[in-house]
């Protein structure tokens, strides 16, 4: 049966990969990281410490939209994506028939930081942080999860799926 996606975004550090991955097994849906989609010209960049344009992002964006086509069809998948800008999830929506569903993990400066410089074996590294909080146009929709310090990946999925179950009530 056809079922929208589970969108988990945010600026990098902000836990989409883990959350996203833990959210998926809770839900017993597939997992996806938009990571794994850019071409490797775009992890290059990053990783060389340039922040991406939307240019860069366009063909990225394009590609996961037409999987969200296929997920939806298959039953609903959970897509970890930065997808940092509306115009952007206006992109991914388009490929969906059903009304994705947005998950956004919003965490200060500080937080954000600090595990971004606790994490070692990334491309993605700390001094990029500011390009993507500049980029970032928080949504004004969708379930906003504002991080703390004292909260596991688990309980940060408990309260997505709570609020998961308020939204579709
Ligand atoms: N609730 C949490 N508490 C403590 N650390 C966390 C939590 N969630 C994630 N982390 C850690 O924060 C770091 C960033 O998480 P993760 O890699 O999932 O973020 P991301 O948004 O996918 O980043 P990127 O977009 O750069 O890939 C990792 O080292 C991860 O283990
Ligand atoms: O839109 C972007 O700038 C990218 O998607 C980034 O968010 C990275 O992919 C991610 O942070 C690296 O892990």
């Amino acid at each position: 049966m056809k079922q929208a996606n589970i969108i988990v975004m945010g600026v990098s550090g902000s836990g989409k990969t883990t959350i996203g991955e833990l959210l998926a097994q809770e839900l017993g849906r597939p997992f996806y990281d938009g990571d794994d989609f850019h071409p490797a010209a775009n992890v290059a960049k990053m990783a060389a410490g340039h922040p991406l344009t939307d240019e860069d992002r366009a063909g990225w964006l394009a590609t996961l939209a037409t999987h969200l086509g296929e997920w939806e069809a298959a039953g609903g998948a959970v897509l970890a994506c930065s997808a940092l800008k509306e115009v952007y999830r206006q992109t991914l929506q388009a490929g969906e028939q059903l009304p994705l569903t947005w998950v956004f993990l919003d965490g200060s400066r500080e937080l954000l930081e600090a595990r971004l410089e606790g994490r070692h074996d990334h491309y993605m590294k700390a001094s990029m942080l500011d390009s993507q909080l500049t980029t970032l146009e928080k949504p004004t929709y969708g379930i906003r999860i504002e991080l703390t310090n004292s909260e596991t990946p688990a309980q940060v999925v408990a309260r997505v799926v709570a609020e998961l179950s308020v939204s579709a009530t």
